[in-house]
């Protein structure tokens, strides 16, 4: 099992949830971040006014995911958050050992 987080622009939360629900995940967690990539968030704009501050808001999401589902995974997420421009986001790929459905006590895989 894997973990991808992934940091997108904000507005382009909508489209990646529709994204990997096409793709077939069944469960995700969007979080409210901020932060800056390498040009350190001086030269971005955020709806149209370029932020005086280093942080950058983004989204960050998570899903725990079968290792055979993370590549479509990855390209739902790249087609759907891309603009071309920088800050576009990123993703991180890691591994999961164990995960536990609360409600019926099932894990791993038929816990996902
Ligand atoms: N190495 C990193 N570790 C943790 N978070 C990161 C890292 N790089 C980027 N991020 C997160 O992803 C967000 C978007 O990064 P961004 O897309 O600007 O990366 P970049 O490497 O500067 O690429 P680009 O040149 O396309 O802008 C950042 O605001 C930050 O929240
Ligand atoms: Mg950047």
């Amino acid at each position: 099992m894997k973990k991808v987080e992934a940091i997108i622009k904000p507005f382009k939360l909508d489209d990646v949830r529709e994204a990997l629900s096409a793709a077939g995940i069944t469960g995700m967690t969007a979080i409210e971040v901020k932060g800056f990539g390498r040009q350190k968030g001086h030269t971005e704009l955020y709806r149209g006014a370029e932020y005086v501050v280093d942080f950058l808001p983004k989204v960050k999401i998570e899903l725990v995911l079968a290792d055979d589902q993370v590549e479509e995974c990855i390209n739902a997420i790249t087609t759907a958050a891309r603009t071309g421009k920088i800050g576009d986001g990123k993703i991180f790929v890691s591994d999961v050992t164990r995960v536990v459905r609360i409600r019926t006590g099932e894990e791993n895989e038929a816990a996902i």
